[in-house]
């Protein structure tokens, strides 16, 4: 616990500055006792000076610095000096100094001149800079009440309330409230919920704009998967329309083949035919040959020497006849199987005649699909011209390499489709694997929340438990502070008969009796600031909190 040593003050009030006064606090009460004007406020305003760095109220230009007039001086230099036990155990020593200058027209100048805190005993105060905390007053005024263990307002306002200022409690509600804020530290609270509440408008705003670029990549991800489908159902149609255009093109150069067997068959056919037709002409003439050489058989007239020489020679004559009907009847015969093989290579090609009939209906017929495909296409792709029956060869084959182009055009859109698609994918699978990223960080996040969740809890917990056993310091503290009251009533009271019997005794009692308030005080402080913690901690998880239920909802929100 913290307490003081040894008050020095010089030059200040009626302290004069020529010599130092000496005030040794001892444990566990010191009580100050003067007339009136003695200077025991000085000595509390030097308490509340040398722990604070405030003077007294009204004393602006140098009130609280010993009157140089009084001193016969023109510069007046004071100090205060305070060794103390810090509430860590360490021995402190501050030191103030101040200075008050009469100017040729009666005013005064007060100036802060050099201040010290140090550990005590570690020669600061005789120049040495071993030991020394700091020489800044600032540093200096926030530094000693957190040695002290207490804060600046309690110090202020309770422990060294200067009695100017101690009607505060009865101040106005806004005063009073400022003044409970900076006792009770709840200016911090109010900055720490401040910031919560910025923090949280920031969350909400950072939690709009991803739902925003959600929304939007949501869309982005839907007309990709349009633009999928819609490519699959090209591609599906392209590769339907290749198996189509295969068959077309196959059924075409199957029919060109055809029709190229058709016209070679015809072709023979004809030559045949004509061969056949040519020979029944020999034919026929040959046999009027034949009537006419038999109806002009005729008798043979002469001398019968003649004909006796004649029949001597018939013989000869038959013989060459018979050679002559001989090789005749060869050539006949030779015509005869000459005319038979051309009845059987007719008979063979009225046979082809019949099957090439056949093929040729057969290609009328596949003649009049490819019509029908081709024109069933030509409505379907919005081809005109090739809506006519009969279609030209020339057009047949001007729609296949007008479809062909028809293709290439397509495949060449569809390939572009694919690429687009190709780079969609790619930055879609480059946005989800950046999302599955943040997913795992923020289920990180998640789960070392929900780590500090329980820890805090279990504190919380721990804490509630300590919170509801000290809900009663508030009450407790408005009743010493009633106490306080009616004791320093009845103190008054005592200072009237203190001169009568009992003085000792009873400064005795008293002196039991504050040291007891003194202890109670240092518990409810330490109640104070372990409920300040609480209430830190509560903040703490209160954001740790709101942190987890917006990241639980920017999870949610992104699944
Ligand atoms: N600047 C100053 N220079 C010299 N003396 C001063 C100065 N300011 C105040 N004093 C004197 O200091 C004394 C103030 O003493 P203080 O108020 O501390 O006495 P006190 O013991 O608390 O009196 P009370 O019992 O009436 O409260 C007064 O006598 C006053 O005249």
């Amino acid at each position: 616990m913290a307490s003081l040593n040894k008050l020095a003050i010089r030059g200040i009030r009626s302290f004069d500055d020529k010599q130092i006064s000496v005030i040794e606090f001892f444990t566990p009460v010191t009580v100050i006792v003067g007339p009136n004007g003695s200077g025991k406020t000085t000595v509390i305003e030097c308490l509340k000076y040398a722990t604070t760095g405030d003077q007294p109220p009204n004393t602006r230009g140098g009130a609280f610095v010993h009157d140089p007039k009084m001193a016969n001086e023109k510069e007046v230099k004071a100090q205060v000096k305070l060794r103390f036990n810090a509430a860590n155990g360490a021995r402190m020593l501050a030191v103030r100094n101040l200075s008050v200058t009469m100017k040729k027209n009666n005013t005064m100048t007060m100036k802060t001149l050099e201040s010290i805190l140090a550990l005590a005993d570690s020669g600061a105060e005789k120049g040495g800079k071993r030991g020394v905390i700091s020489t800044k007053c600032a540093e200096i005024d926030t530094e000693i009440p957190h040695l002290l263990g207490v804060s600046k307002a309690v110090l202020e306002n309770v422990i060294f309330c200067h009695q100017e200022d101690s009607y505060w409690p009865l101040a106005e509600p806004s005063i009073l409230k400022k003044k409970f804020d900076d006792i009770f530290e709840a200016t911090r609270y109010t900055k720490a919920l401040d910031a919560i509440k910025a923090l949280r408008k920031d969350r909400v705003a950072e939690l709009k704009a991803e739902k925003e670029r959600l929304e939007s990549l949501s869309k982005e991800k839907v007309h990709a998967d349009k633009l999928k489908s819609r490519i699959s159902d090209l591609t599906a149609a392209i590769a339907s329309k290749e198996i189509e255009y295969d068959q077309t093109k196959k059924g075409y150069e199957q029919l060109v083949l055809a029709n190229k067997k058709f016209y070679d068959y015809a072709t023979q056919f004809r030559e045949l035919y004509l061969k056949i037709q040519n020979m029944e002409q020999n034919r026929d003439r040959y046999k009027t040959e034949l009537e006419s050489a038999k109806e002009n058989v005729r008798e043979v007239e002469g001398t019968e020497e003649e004909l006796q020489a004649r029949l001597d020679t018939f013989a000869d004559h038959i013989a060459q006849q018979k050679e002559r009907a001989k090789q005749e009847e060869i050539k006949r015969q030779d015509y005869e199987e000459e005319l038979a093989a051309a009845r059987k290579a007719h008979v063979q090609l009225i046979n082809q005649q019949g099957s090439l009939e056949a093929e040729k209906r057969a290609q009328e017929q596949r003649l009049a699909e490819r019509e029908e495909l081709i024109r069933d296409l030509s409505t379907k792709y919005q081809i005109k011209g090739y809506d006519y029956s009969p279609l030209e060869k020339e057009k047949a084959a001007e729609f296949t390499s007008r479809l062909s182009d028809l293709l290439r055009r397509e495949t060449i859109d569809a390939e572009k489709i694919q690429d687009e698609v190709n780079a969609k994918n790619k930055e879609y699978q480059e946005r989800s694997r950046q999302l599955h990223a943040d997913l795992e960080r923020l289920k990180q996040m998640k789960s070392s929340l929900r780590n500090q969740i329980s820890t805090l809890q279990t504190n919380i917990a721990r804490n509630e438990s300590q919170l509801d056993a000290s809900q009663t310091i508030n009450a407790e503290l408005r009743n010493l502070a009633t106490d306080m009251e009616e004791r320093k009533a009845r103190l008054e009271k005592v200072k009237a008969e203190i001169k009568s019997s009992n003085y000792d005794e009873r400064i005795a009692e008293k002196t039991a009796k504050i040291r007891s308030m003194e202890e109670q005080k240092d518990a409810l402080n330490q109640d104070l600031r372990s409920l300040s913690l609480q209430a830190d901690m509560r903040a703490r998880l209160d954001i740790k909190r709101a942190e987890q239920k917006s990241k639980a909802a920017e999870v949610r929100n992104m699944y």
